[in-house]
Order: structure tokens, then sequence, then C-alpha cells
């Protein structure tokens, strides 16, 4: 048995906490709103994120974040990437300096043009670190149902240790030592899904939204290489199987909320959708790098207000005529 400690009470945060209560773990979740968390205590279900999943006695739900952090051995922070650095100065000195980090945000952070890792490294020069991500909705990973996803630590024996311990009888960890790729593949597929799901929106059908899916896709590959992540990784769990899951249910956040931007209806009361606030990171990223990314850039710039969802697709297809395999 280990003691992990879930800091982040939304949807992911809770439905890992669930996972590894029910693999008999030590588990504590930990959230920064106290009435949220004495409510998760008292009904044993967790209302505002994942109201459908109940939490088994071996999870505790506590707003005491030293309590939650004392003997911690496993350390999840499960908060948005926009959120993680302020999560890491909040909690930071109470986390012990062995314990596991896990991070499992899927983003770039806006100001800074960084994935998770290197915010965390920054802050826990010590402590063992490892990226989970790959194709996998809270509500199936709460309910047991078959997930599998990549952990990426620094060395692929650090990552075979990750694995090992994170793996459970319904949810297989595959071990990477890219963390490049692994990261690049996160916030990528969330931007791309945004695409995706505009195109259904709008109204201008699966075919249309394969194309953008599989050219997506190319330039996944084009940036996730540029960020120095391996092919063989962004053609994995984290990229391509992550892309798929992504873009192909209203389950997904990212998803969901291309549609009602392609649709026109209200979005102020969607949930978090991570690729609304890496679009803009990842277009600069990929200029920056003379990095060809059209569809990356569209969705930037119509979420600015820049252009249209028509005009986006016009100069789409108004691009010159190429080759589909590129050649060096
Ligand atoms: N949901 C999913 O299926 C999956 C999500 N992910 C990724 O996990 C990350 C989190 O997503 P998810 O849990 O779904 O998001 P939610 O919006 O469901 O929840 C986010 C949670 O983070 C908390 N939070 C935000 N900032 C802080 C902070 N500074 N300190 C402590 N807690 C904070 C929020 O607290 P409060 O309620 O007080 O605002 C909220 O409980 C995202 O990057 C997402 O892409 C990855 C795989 C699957
Ligand atoms: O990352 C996810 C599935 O792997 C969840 O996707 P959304 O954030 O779009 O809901």
């Amino acid at each position: 048995m280990t003691r992990f400690t879930v800091i982040g009470a939304g949807a992911w945060g809770t439905a890992l906490a669930n996972l590894y209560a029910r693999a008999d773990h030590d588990v504590v979740l930990l959230g920064r709103n106290a009435d949220a968390m004495a409510a998760m205590e008292a009904t044993r279900r967790n209302e505002g994120y994942l109201p459908d999943v109940y939490l088994p006695p071996a999870l505790r739900a506590t707003h005491d974040a030293k309590e939650a952090l004392s003997s911690a051995e496993v350390v999840l922070f499960v908060v948005p990437a926009q959120s993680l650095a302020t999560a890491a100065e909040t909690y930071g000195d109470l986390v012990p300096s062995n314990a596991m980090l896990v991070l499992c945000a899927k983003g770039i952070e806006r100001r800074s043009g960084r994935f998770s890792s290197a915010i965390m490294a920054e802050r826990f020069a010590n402590n063992p670190l490892c990226v989970l991500s790959g194709p996998s909705f809270a509500a199936d990973v709460a309910n047991g149902l078959p997930t599998a996803v990549t952990v990426a630590a620094g060395t692929i024996e650090r990552a075979d240790r990750a694995a090992e311990l994170l793996s459970a009888n319904t949810f297989r960890c595959y071990a990477s030592d890219d963390l490049a790729g692994v990261e690049a593949g996160g916030a990528l597929k969330n931007v791309l899904a945004l695409a995706a799901g505009m195109a259904i929106g709008r109204g201008l059908g699966e075919s249309a939204k394969a194309a953008i899916v599989t050219r997506g896709f190319v330039e996944l590959r084009r940036l996730g290489a540029a960020f120095g992540g391996q092919p063989q990784t962004l053609m994995g769990l984290s990229g391509l199987g992550d892309l798929i899951l992504t873009c192909s249910s209203e389950q997904s956040r990212n998803f969901a909320y291309g549609i009602a931007l392609g649709s026109g209806v209200d979005r102020t009361n969607l949930k978090l959708a991570e690729g609304v606030y890496s679009a803009g990171i990842a277009a600069r990223l990929a200029r920056e790098r003379q990095i060809e990314a059209p569809i990356v850039q569209a969705v930037a710039e119509i979420l600015d207000g820049e252009i249209s969802i028509d005009e986006a697709m016009h100069a789409l297809l108004s691009r010159p005529l190429r080759r589909e395999v590129e050649t060096a």
C-alpha cells in the first residue's frame, strides 16, 4: 500500500483518486475549496465535477494540505496547466522531498511557453517526477473501464518504476523516457479537438473533420518534433491515441467547446477546455520556430476573434496544393 495525495479535486483528480483507492492504496484527495471537500467527505460524491461516481471508503477528501501531504509518497498534481505554478507554490513547502511527483495537466503555460515538467523541475529540483498522459476520460477511469496511458520520466528506468506504481487492474501504464513528446501530444491534441469540434458545430461534415484531424496530426508531429519529442511517442497513446479519443466524443470538453463555438451557442458555462488556453501560445511557438501549423494558427485566430470559422476554412482550402508526404 502506497500513500497517494492527489492535488486538485476536479474531474480528473477525483477519477485518479478513485482509481488508486480502489486499488487498495491509501489516498487523500486535496482540494482548495473547504466547503466542497467537506461535502465530498459527507456525501461520498464530487457533485461539482464527477457527480455520478461514488467515492470509496479508502479515499479521504480534505482541504487540509498539511495533513494531506505530510506522509505522501506519491503526489499527483491534477490542476489545469495555467494553475500549476500557483499550485506548486501553494503546496510546495509541504511536499516531502522524496515523494514522486506525477504531473497530469495537458497544456502549455501561456505566459512562459513551458510544459508542466519544466514548471515543476524549477520548483522541485530533487523530487523524482513523471508525466501521466494518454486517452483517458475521467468518467471512464473512475468507473473502472479499461484504459491505457503513457507515463514518461527523464530516464526509462524511472519511467518503468513509475508505470509500475501507477498501473492498476483496469489502468495500464506504458513507460517512456520522452517527456517532451508526451507533453506536446497532450497539449496539442486539445487544440486540434477544438478545430474538429468547430467543423462539426459549423455543419461542415464528418469528411471535413477527418481531414482536420489527419492534417492536424501532421502539425502535432511537426511541432512535437520541434519541442524535442520522438516520432514514435507522437504516434503512441499520448499523441495519436489521445487525439483520436478527444476528437471523437462529446465527452471531451475541448471537442464540445469547438462544437459550441461552431454552432454559435453560449459558451459561458462550459467546462474546462485546456486547448482554449494553449492555442495562442502553441501558435506563437510554431511561428517562432517557423513550423508550418495552419490549423493550430487558425484555431488561435478564431479564439482571438481575428477571423471567423468560415474565413479560416476558406484560407485552409486556398493554400497552394502540396504533396501529402513530406520528403527531406
Ligand atoms: N477530465 C479528464 O478526463 C482529463 C483531464 N486531464 C487534464 O487534467 C487537468 C485537470 O483537468 P480536470 O480535473 O478535468 O479539470 P476540472 O476543471 O474538472 O478541475 C480542475 C480542478 O483544479 C482545481 N484547481 C485549479 N487551480 C488550483 C490551484 N491553484 N490549487 C488547487 N486546485 C486548483 C480546481 O479547483 P476549484 O474547483 O476550486 O476551481 C478544480 O477542482 C487538465 O489539464 C486536463 O487536461 C487529463 C486527462 C483526463
Ligand atoms: O484529456 C482527455 C482525455 O484523454 C480529456 O479531454 P477533455 O479535456 O477534452 O475533456
